[in-house]
């Protein structure tokens, strides 16, 4: 998004979630400043998910903030996008889910059409287009799905664990649409439990372990000279949950 004013920095600070006492997310902070990669990874239950939803405003904090802090921060709801670890489709064709959330999203009858059309040019899904959303198969929903994200134009995009579901040709592809978006000058926010795709997409990490960000830090020196046991044990394969 070169050049349009930035929603970013995004300010997290002391950042709580809890469900009937108990402390999902245990005051996290941290801000993201740049249009880097940030990969946020973290053994199951970690509280990934919960985070990223809690950035995206989805859930509503117990505790803490969240605060963008850019020079475009007044009207941000619409310069961030998230995309989900199964997709959601309606009952309808490919491009008629585009069109609707472009609906959803507050632009002009007029200008959908076009930018549905942009969106599946764009990433080469021309040929799904009349084709019933549901009946495509994993990979191409969630093609599907980050094509529908990015023809919102945000400026920061979420993707929470966009592969977990996917075969390894499904996931490259995936890989290849999120660097197109990022060098594109979109923000990245990613969780993944994958450390492969952690070190192929990361610029930097947050590791999260039980509800805690224990490491937020530049990716190659999270890689190769973990500061707490708990990521080196996650980096080995030893630390599960
Ligand atoms: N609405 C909820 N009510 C109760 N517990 C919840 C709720 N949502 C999430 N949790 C719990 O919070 C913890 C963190 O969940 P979260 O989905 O953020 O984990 P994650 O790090 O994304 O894990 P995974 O890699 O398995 O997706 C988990 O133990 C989960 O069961």
């Amino acid at each position: 998004m070169h050049g349009i004013p930035s929603i970013l920095p995004l300010k997290v600070s002391e950042l709580r979630f809890a469900v009937r006492e108990k402390q999902l997310v245990r005051g996290i902070s941290f801000q993201l400043f740049d249009e880097s990669r940030t990969v946020i990874i973290g053994p199951n239950g970690a509280g990934k998910s919960l985070t990223l939803r809690l950035c995206h405003g989805l859930l509503k904090p117990t505790g803490g903030e969240i605060a963008w802090t850019g020079p475009a921060s007044s009207n941000v709801a619409k310069r961030h996008a998230m995309v989900f670890q199964r997709p959601v489709m309606l009952r309808r064709t490919a491009r008629a889910n585009l069109i609707h959330a472009l609906s959803v999203a507050g632009v002009e009858r007029s200008e959908r059409p076009g930018r549905a059309d942009a969106a599946l040019a764009h990433f080469g899904l021309d040929e799904l287009a009349e084709r019933p959303a549901r009946t495509l198969s994993g990979g191409e929903q969630q093609r599907l799905a980050i094509a529908r994200a990015w023809a919102l134009k945000p400026q920061v995009l979420f993707l929470d664990e966009p592969t977990s579901a996917l075969d390894p040709a499904a996931t490259r592809a995936i890989e290849q649409m999120i660097h197109a978006i990022h060098a594109e000058g979109v923000k990245i926010v990613m969780t993944t439990h994958d450390m492969g795709q952690a070190r192929r997409i990361a610029d930097n990490v947050l590791f999260l372990h039980h509800g805690q960000l224990l490491e937020q830090t530049p990716a190659d020196r999270f890689f190769d000279e973990p500061q707490t046991e708990e990521a080196r044990a996650f980096i080995k394969g030893e630390l599960l949950w």
